[in-house]
């Protein structure tokens, strides 16, 4: 369990709740009409030093391996601030987190400065999610980011993806080739690890957690990773339970297939939206 002063709620009504973890400023938990989308494993570490095995963690600024500091970057294990605490504005209620550079990521990360804004917005049946990074640096510097979503589902196998057929995308689980989807509907059946690359902005989720259906809009975050470990990956996750590949399905929205570039003084803006229809 985390701490109650790691936890920041945002509050529509006593069913529609938002939870957003500082360490990593992950999104722990989102209760649409008193239902969880959200996976989060029972075996997740709440230590604010592992990265939290759920929920929505932020990659930033490098997903996958990175040769300088640790995989998907540092911002799902770095302190986040609260820079704007919940408040209610009509039918929503918004928060405001904030990431700057400190001695850590200039040491890591070849001494950028940045600031990294992250704004949760949860209204009736939906969740909008804002992402802007600033370059405070007098270098342009390049980075890679990606909100790496785990939903929640009763049963992995009723889940369908839309909105990937005709694409290219990378294989991770086949030596990292590249295949075209053939399907209009992808769906998980084994082990998954697979970057889309440069996918329409708009890709439905079925049969999440009590049957409901998720689209997720994106604006700047052209690709779309979808990742399930299967029976084999999960056995060796320690933060993650045996039997727990059937109860989620990650599909992540990024920019990550190349590396955005952000020279001196420039921002970066890029948001999805979660509608549950
Ligand atoms: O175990 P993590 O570092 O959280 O990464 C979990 C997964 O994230 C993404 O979906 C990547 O595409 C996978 O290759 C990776 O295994």
């Amino acid at each position: 369990m985390a701490a109650a002063d790691d936890v920041v709620e945002l509050n529509l009504d006593q069913e529609n709740i938002c939870k957003v973890n500082l360490h990593g400023a992950t999104l722990t938990s989102w209760l649409c009409d008193g239902t969880e989308m959200l996976f989060v494993s029972q075996q997740a570490v709440f230590n604010n030093v592992k990265a939290i095995r759920g929920g929505i963690p932020i990659v930033y600024p490098h997903f996958g391996p990175w040769e300088l500091g640790p995989q998907h970057g540092f911002a799902r294990i770095s302190r986040w601030t609260l820079e704007k605490p919940p408040a209610k504005d009509g039918d929503t209620v918004s928060a405001t987190f904030l990431l700057q550079d400190n001695e850590n990521t200039r040491q890591m990360w070849q001494d950028n400065r940045f600031n990294l804004f992250y704004t949760v917005i949860i209204g009736k049946r939906q969740l909008k999610l804002k992402l802007d990074v600033r370059n405070e640096g007098n270098d342009s510097f390049e980075f890679t980011t990606l909100l790496h979503t785990y939903f929640k589902t009763l049963d992995v196998n009723k889940v369908t993806i839309s909105g990937l057929k005709s694409l290219k995308y990378i294989d991770k689980v086949r030596q990292s080739k590249k295949f075209v989807e053939e399907n209009d509907l992808v769906t998980v059946k084994e082990f998954v690890d697979r970057l889309y690359i440069g996918s329409v902005d708009r890709n439905e989720v079925t049969n999440l957690n009590g049957n409901q259906n998720v689209v997720m809009t994106r604006v700047n975050l052209p690709d779309v990773v979808v990742w399930n470990p299967w029976q084999e990956k999960a056995k060796v996750m320690s933060d993650f339970g045996d039997e727990e590949y059937k109860e989620m399905i990650c599909v992540e929205a990024g920019y990550v297939a190349k590396p955005r570039s952000l020279s001196a003084g420039a921002r970066f803006e890029a948001s999805v939206v979660l509608d549950v229809i």
